[in-house]
């Protein structure tokens, strides 16, 4: 069965693609199969792999039932991708059927055992997109920017997967909160670790003991279709992402000799 990974906080510009193009192609490189699923209307996931953004069928052709999942997906040099659509933007009010939370789940049934990970980047926002990758997963990773204001909100992101914990999706579990941009020489940042430690035990969950931590490298990597894990391997955001990436494979892909 694949394990279905969403990377969600309704804070923006917290990490959520960086991280989420770092475990596609991470987990690629391991020799897993990974599909990376894009619903955030900005479409930086697919940016991030280096796709051809406007190309070909989206998620949103997907969804709306105007193609097969399969016709859609993309194959990568860093994974395959399920790319977005700005029309996801009014996913809210254009999808109105009854079941309308497990639409996404329901397409990636039709993958079976294709994929070891599936990965879904997700928008800034806790929408009816949201709740669907929410429903789909068996797991969630929560990125959060090493500073106050970041916290500020996680108590909607904690509502809202009590009601799909309550409602669809009672497996649900919390991966861990990832604290991003992180300089662990400021005492801010080991405040916010107190904090993001308390919040994570109400999530039933736990803070990764690998922070991510700030680097130029990792803002400029997608302008070169890439993830920094392949831009900049040897940068500290790529090491500490290797990290969440070997967390996540475990011990079934280990992280080849060459690499
Ligand atoms: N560790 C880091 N060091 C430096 N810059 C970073 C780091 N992580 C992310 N960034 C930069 O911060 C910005 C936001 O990152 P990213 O796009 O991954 O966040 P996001 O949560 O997906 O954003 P959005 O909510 O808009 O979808 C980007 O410019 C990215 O390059």
């Amino acid at each position: 069965m694949s394990q279905i990974i969403t990377v969600t906080n309704q804070k923006g510009g917290v990490g959520k693609t960086t991280v989420a193009a770092a475990l596609v192609c991470g987990l690629h490189r391991r020799g897993a199969r990974v599909l990376g699923v894009d619903i955030d209307p900005q479409g930086n996931l697919g940016f991030t792999l280096g796709l051809d953004i406007g190309s070909g069928h989206t998620v949103y052709d997907v969804l709306k039932g105007a193609c097969s999942i399969e016709s859609a997906i993309v194959p990568t040099e860093y994974g395959d991708v399920l790319p977005s659509d700005i029309m996801l933007s009014i996913a809210d009010v254009e999808f109105t059927a009854p079941q309308r939370e497990f639409m996404l789940a329901h397409q990636l049934s039709f993958l079976g055992d294709r994929y070891d990970f599936i990965i879904i980047d997700t928008p800034p926002s806790l929408n009816l997109l949201t709740i669907n990758a929410y429903v789909a997963s068996t797991g969630l990773i929560i990125p959060m920017e090493a500073e106050v204001l970041s916290l500020v909100g996680i108590s909607q992101i904690q509502d809202t997967i009590d009601t799909v914990r309550n409602s669809f999706n009672a497996e649900l579990k919390v991966l861990g909160i990832l604290l991003n941009k992180f300089n662990p020489r400021l005492t801010l940042s080991k405040d916010i670790l107190d904090l993001a430690e308390q919040i994570a035990e109400q999530l039933n969950s736990h803070v990764f003991p690998t922070k991510i931590r700030r680097s130029v490298s990792v803002a400029m990597a997608p302008a070169h279709g890439q993830s920094v894990l392949t831009y900049s391997p040897s940068s500290k955001p790529a090491l500490d992402l290797q990290d969440i990436v070997s967390i996540v494979a475990g011990d079934r892909f280990p992280l080849p000799k060459q690499a």
